[in-house]
C-alpha cells in the first residue's frame, strides 16, 4: 500500500459537505452533486454519479454523498476519497491538549444488517427491511405506500424466509457473530493502547441503531468512529444505516455536536485483502488438485438501477475488491481461474448480473469440475452463506456437473482481519468532526394537505395497477417474492 495516502476515511456525508460539492454538470448544465469513484476497468479516475438537487432533498439518493468532492488515486491503483477538514465552532479537531485528551471517551459503532433471532421474528424483520426506502426505492409520489407495501411483501415472503431460517437452526446467527466481533475489536484496540467502547447498531433487528445510540449518549462518548461491517459501500446497506444515523443525530443537541468519523468502505485495505487471500489459499488446499479449482466469488446483488441510476459504487468496489484479492493470490503464486457473480435477488426488477445460479449451471456445462465458492460482500456467516450457498447453490452445482465443491468461511473473528479493522479505527480518529445539517429537510417536511390528498388518490390507483401488473404477477409465480 502507498504510505503517502493521506486517509481512506470519509467524513460523515452532511448537507454542509454536500452543498460545498454542488457543481454544474458538464453534460446537462444542471446543478449536480458529484461523487467520485475511480474504476479499475477504465484505469482512470472518473465520476460515476451526478444527481440533481431534488434528489439530495429526498434523502434517498446516496450516490450524492458517498465520497465528497475530492478523490485521488494512489499508485497501486486503489481508490480513496478525501474531504477537506470540517471544523465545528467550539470543537477543535486533531490538536487537543493533553488534559483534554485524558477525558476522551472513544466509541466505535459497528453497523450491521441484523437478522431474526427466532422464527417468530422473521415477518417483522422482513417488514423493517422492506419499509426501508433504501431497499424499496419508490418514486417520491408513492412514498406514502412504503409501509403498506412492506406489510404486504413481508407477509407474502415470510413463509419462504422462515423455511430458510428453520434450516439454519431457527434464526440468524448475525447477532452473536457481530457481538463476538465487537469484543474482538475492543480487545485488539486495547492491545494497541486505544481503549474504546464498541457498540452494535443493527438496521432491521435488535439491537436497533436507536438503542445503540441511546447507549452512546448515556456513556457520554466524546468521539465516535462509525464502522460498517460491509466491506463495500452500497446505498442499500451502509448508506441506509448512515441515513438513519444522520436523522437521529440531526435531532439531538448532544449528538449533533459529537465528533464523528465514518469509514464508508474498507474493501481495499491491505489487512482485509490479505485475510481473504489467506482463507482462500487455506481452503484450496482441501482439494486434491488445488490448481484446477475455479475460485467463484459470489456477492450479494443489488438492483441494477442502484448502480446505473442512483450512482451506487457497489459494483465498481466489488470488482476492484476481487481484482485486489486475485492480485494478492498471484503474488503468492496462486494463479487459479476466477469469476464473480451476484446472488440473492428479490422481486421483479433486474439485479446485477451475472446471476450466481445461472453461472453455476454454465460452468458445470463448460466442464468445470472443481469450484470454491467465496462469499465476498459480508464478513459473517448468515442465511445467504449457510442456506443459499451451502445448500441451494451446492446442490445446483453438483447437479450441473461440478464434482468437487468447497466454500470459504466468512472472516468472522479472524485475527488478522480484526487487527486491520482496529487499525482502520485508529486511522479514522483524527478526522472526526461533528455531523452538521442544514434546515433543507425540515422545510421539505412541511405538509401540504391538499397535495397529500391528491397524491394519495392517484398513488393508490397506480399502486393497484402496479401490483397487478404482469411483472408483479410473474414475480409471485416464479417465487421471486
Ligand atoms: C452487502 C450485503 C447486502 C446487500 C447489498 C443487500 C441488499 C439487499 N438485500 C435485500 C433483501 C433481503 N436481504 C435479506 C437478508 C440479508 N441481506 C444481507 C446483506 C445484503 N443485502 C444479509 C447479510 C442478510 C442476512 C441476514 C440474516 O438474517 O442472516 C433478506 C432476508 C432473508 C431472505 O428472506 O432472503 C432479504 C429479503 C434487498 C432487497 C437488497 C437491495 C435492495
Ligand atoms: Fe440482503
Amino acid at each position: 500500500m502507498d504510505a503517502t495516502v493521506p486517509s481512506r476515511v470519509l467524513y460523515p456525508p452532511s448537507l454542509t459537505h454536500i452543498h460545498k460539492s454542488l457543481l454544474p454538470c458538464h453534460q446537462t448544465g444542471k446543478l449536480m452533486l458529484t461523487c467520485c469513484h475511480s474504476s479499475r476497468r477504465s484505469g482512470q479516475e472518473h465520476t460515476v454519479s451526478c444527481s440533481n438537487q431534488s434528489d439530495i432533498k429526498s434523502g434517498v439518493d446516496w450516490g450524492t454523498s458517498l465520497c465528497g468532492p475530492v478523490q485521488k488515486r494512489n499508485l497501486s491503483g486503489q481508490s480513496f476519497c478525501s474531504l477537506g477538514a470540517c471544523t465545528y465552532p467550539g470543537l477543535e479537531t486533531g490538536t487537543k491538549s493533553l488534559a483534554h485528551a485524558a477525558e476522551e471517551k472513544v466509541g466505535v459503532l459497528l453497523l450491521n444488517l441484523g437478522g431474526p433471532d427466532t422464527l417468530n421474528d422473521v415477518q417483522p424483520f422482513l417488514f423493517n427491511l422492506f419499509a426501508d426506502p433504501d431497499i424499496i426505492r419508490l418514486p417520491r409520489l408513492f412514498r406514502f405506500l412504503q409501509r403498506p407495501l412492506a406489510q404486504l411483501i413481508s407477509v407474502l415472503r415470510a413463509p419462504k424466509s422462515k423455511e430458510g431460517y428453520a434450516s439454519i437452526g431457527g434464526g440468524s446467527p448475525l447477532r452473536k457473530i457481530t457481538d463476538d466481533q465487537a469484543t474482538a475489536l475492543r480487545n485488539a484496540l486495547e492491545e494497541k493502547k486505544t481503549p474504546v467502547n464498541v457498540y452494535v447498531a443493527m438496521r432491521y433487528w435488535h439491537p436497533f441503531t436507536e438503542e445503540a445510540v441511546q447507549q452512546i449518549k448515556k456513556d457520554r462518548v466524546t468521539k465516535l468512529v462509525v464502522l460498517p461491517l460491509y466491506p463495500q459501500f452500497s446505498i442499500s446497506t451502509t448508506g441506509s444505516s448512515i441515513r438513519v444515523l444522520q436523522n437521529i443525530f440531526r435531532e439531538d443537541p448532544f449528538l449533533s455536536r459529537l465528533p464523528v468519523s465514518i469509514i464508508q468502505s474498507w474493501y481495499q485495505r491491505e489487512g482485509y485483502i490479505k485475510s481473504m487471500a489467506g482463507l482462500i489459499e487455506k481452503e484450496l488446499e482441501s482439494f486434491s488438485r488445488p490448481e484446477e479449482v475455479m475460485i467463484f466469488f459470489s456477492a450479494h446483488g443489488v438492483p441494477v438501477s442502484y448502480v446505473e441510476n442512483a450512482g451506487d459504487p457497489y459494483r465498481d468496489q466489488m470488482e476492484e475488491c476481487i481484482y485486489l484479492i486475485m492480485q494478492e493470490l498471484k503474488s503468492r503464486g496462486t494463479n487459479n481461474a476466477h469469476s464473480l457473480a451476484y446472488q440473492s435477488r428479490v422481486g421483479p426488477v433486474q439485479w446485477l448480473k451475472p446471476y450466481t445460479d445461472e453461472v453455476l449451471v454454465e460452468l458445470g456445462q463448460k466442464g468445470v469440475k472443481s469450484l470454491l465458492a467465496v462469499p465476498v460482500s459480508f464478513v459473517s456467516e448468515h442465511i445467504e452463506t449457510l442456506e443459499e450457498i451451502d445448500m441451494e447453490y451446492k446442490e445446483l452445482a453438483l447437479e450441473s456437473g461440478i464434482e468437487n465443491w468447497g466454500r470459504v468461511p466468512a472472516l468472522g473473528c479472524t485475527s488478522s482481519f480484526i487487527t486491520d479493522l482496529a487499525d482502520a479505527v485508529i486511522e479514522a480518529l483524527p478526522s472526526a468532526t461533528a455531523m452538521t445539517t442544514s434546515s433543507v429537510d425540515s422545510e421539505e417536511n412541511d405538509l401540504d394537505l391538499v397535495a397529500y390528498a391528491i397524491k394519495l388518490f392517484f398513488g393508490s390507483i397506480l399502486a393497484f395497477v402496479l401490483l397487478f401488473s404482469p411483472k408483479m404477477i410473474s414475480a409471485f409465480r416464479n417465487n421471486l417474492l
